[in-house]
């Protein structure tokens, strides 16, 4: 069974088409890629995938189960989890505070044991802490872990974007420009960790990314769309290749 369904999923603006239609399916420890020019509707889908949006028609579902019916804060709960293009973190906090936070998100929060701290609100503190921890080393960011996230480096803060994704154990990680206002060597860093991420944790990957030289490295397969509609699939030279994908690319060059 796929990991990741997106089945005939439309979603308009006003007129606008954001997406038509659009059906692809991710399988299970897969790294796919969504390709597309500006404007083609990449982030829509994430957002319809995380239940920002509702789309107008079609399904979108996850181990085979409908995620209609989850809110947006359920979504993590639901096993999916997501960076963003601009970088969303809690900036005067510490690195570690950061994952904290994401334990609001993830698992059960009930305020009545967590103000009592009962000794299964505790256990449960515990084991998200030593989550923490264990994703800042998986990371390397131990040197960093008690700094204020707003000190820190850009590429340093993208990837405790990554880590605080991963705090919440996530069966699919979806990454929206995960290169974006890296260097070239911290562009290739963020290939290896995306790599050890399906490797070794077992994940999912779903990326949104316009550096083709990352979208090779990394992808098992690629998706290319535009104007919200399915465009091509297959390998990265396969839908580089394809005839209409260079159109799109064209036209949003011109
Ligand atoms: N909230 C919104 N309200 C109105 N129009 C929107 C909204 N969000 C996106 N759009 C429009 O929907 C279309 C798809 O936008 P989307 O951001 O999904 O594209 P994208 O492929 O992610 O683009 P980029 O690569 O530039 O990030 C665009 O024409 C955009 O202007």
């Amino acid at each position: 069974m796929s990991a990741l369904v997106v089945d005939t999923v439309s979603l308009s603006f006003g007129g606008l088409k954001a997406v038509d239609g659009l059906s692809f399916s991710v399988e299970k420890g897969e790294i796919f890629t969504i390709i597309g020019p500006n404007g083609a509707g990449k982030s829509t889908v994430f957002n319809l995938i995380c239940r920002i949006y509702t789309p107008s028609h079609g399904d979108i579902r996850l181990d085979g189960r409908s995620l209609l019916d989850a809110k947006p804060h359920q979504v993590v709960q639901r096993g999916i989890a997501r960076t963003f293009q601009n970088i969303e973190l809690f900036e005067h906090a510490s690195l570690l505070d950061n994952l904290l936070i994401g334990r609001f998100r993830h698992g059960r929060f009930a305020p009545l044991s967590e103000l009592l701290f009962l000794p299964s609100q505790r256990r449960q503190e515990l084991a998200h802490r030593r989550r923490a921890e264990e994703v800042v080393e998986f990371l390397d960011l131990e040197a960093h872990r008690h700094a204020r996230v707003a000190d820190l480096p850009y590429g340093v803060r993208k990837k405790v974007e990554l880590a605080r994704a991963l705090v919440s154990e996530p069966k699919v990680l979806l990454l929206d420009e995960p290169s974006s206002g890296l260097t070239a060597e911290e562009t290739d860093d963020t290939a290896f960790a995306i790599q050890d991420i399906r490797d070794n944790l077992g994940i999912t990957v779903v990326m949104i990314e316009h550096d083709m030289k990352l979208v090779g490295k990394v992808s098992d397969r690629v998706l290319a769309i535009n104007e919200g509609r399915f465009l091509a699939t297959g390998t990265v030279g396969e839908v580089q290749a394809d005839p209409s994908v260079q159109a799109a690319y064209l036209g949003a060059a011109a």
